[in-house]
């Protein structure tokens, strides 16, 4: 069933939030969770699990994460996977964050944002993962585009794996954000993009990734900056298998928490495809308390 859908990337996220809550579950097919689920170690293996996965979120779920690295290692046959699922996705009315974390220069990032954003292109999501390690201003292509084709990107910042921190709490040196850590700079040009080109809308469509294992205060973040009005959506992923725990949300992000994307993968999906269903359950209703 394709539902009408609103606008901006920002007004269909707010919706999701609206009707099914903040979870978004990742479609990541490892190696192990394929033998696990009985599936073979091949693009139809990862094809079956993602089918899978979307079926199970339908009606569960608002959002959902595939994990472009899992299918792009079968070459272009996983490619050719990756595009079934993103079409069974859009089919199912989910919203689809392709984490892709591309990072590129000007015309060259013109070209993800065209496979990727594209009304005709066979990997149209809904959203995007960026790496912003190149500039902020390398961005400026991609964050157009997702304009134009109301989607949305979300800009790496504070990511939520262990080493992250050396870079990511360095100073900048020049320019407009001189002083801020890296972490904290990326945080506040976003807030900044969505003042400028979303100040109408409640949600901006230009996110940030922070992990959910992170300080937001030693990386230098300004929550309060992100959820002021346009918020700024936060994906955060890190909840479940990395450590995080979904009832913590408020805490970890505080003021940005409201518009957090509650990230899980590996967690919820070992619970196989007998189970899958109820483990999606267990966690949304475990999302849904955090934000009572
Ligand atoms: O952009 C991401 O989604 C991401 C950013 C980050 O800082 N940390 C992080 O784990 N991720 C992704 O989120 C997923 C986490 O998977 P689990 O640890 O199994 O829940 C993986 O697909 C990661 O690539």
């Amino acid at each position: 069933m394709n539902h009408p859908r609103p606008e901006s990337f920002g007004a269909r996220l707010g919706a999701a939030f609206d009707a099914h809550g903040h979870l978004c579950v990742g479609i990541d097919p490892h190696e192990y969770l394929l033998s696990d689920w009985g599936l073979a170690q091949s693009a139809t293996g990862a094809l079956e699990f993602g089918l899978r996965v979307v079926e199970a979120c339908a009606g569960r779920v608002g959002i959902i994460k595939p994990q472009v690295a899992f299918y792009e290692r079968f070459g272009s046959l996983g490619f050719r996977a990756l595009e079934d699922v993103l079409a069974s996705a859009r089919d199912a009315g989910l919203l689809v964050i392709a984490d892709a974390k591309r990072g590129d220069l000007g015309s060259t990032f013109e070209a993800y944002a065209a496979a990727w954003f594209g009304a005709d292109s066979p990997l149209e999501a809904d959203a995007l993962t960026v790496a912003p390690y190149m500039g902020f201003g390398s961005l400026a292509a991609p964050l157009a585009q997702a304009k134009s084709r109301g989607k949305g990107i979300f800009v790496l910042a504070a990511t939520s794996n262990p080493e992250a921190g050396e870079l990511q709490t360095a100073t900048v040196s020049r320019g407009s954000q001189a002083g801020s850590s890296v972490a904290g700079s990326i945080a506040a040009a976003v807030a900044a993009y969505n003042a400028e080109h979303y100040e109408a809308e409640r949600l901006g469509s230009i996110g940030v990734v922070i992990g959910a294992t992170v300080d937001v205060d030693e990386l230098g973040i300004s929550v309060e900056g992100l959820a002021a009005s346009p918020a700024a959506p936060v994906l955060a992923p890190g909840f479940g298998f990395q450590g995080a725990e979904a009832g913590d949300v408020r805490r970890i992000l505080g003021a940005s928490a409201d518009h957090a994307i509650v990230t899980a993968s590996r967690s919820i999906l070992s619970a196989g495809p007998g189970g899958l269903g109820t483990a999606i359950d267990k966690q949304v209703r475990q999302v849904s308390e955090a934000y009572e």
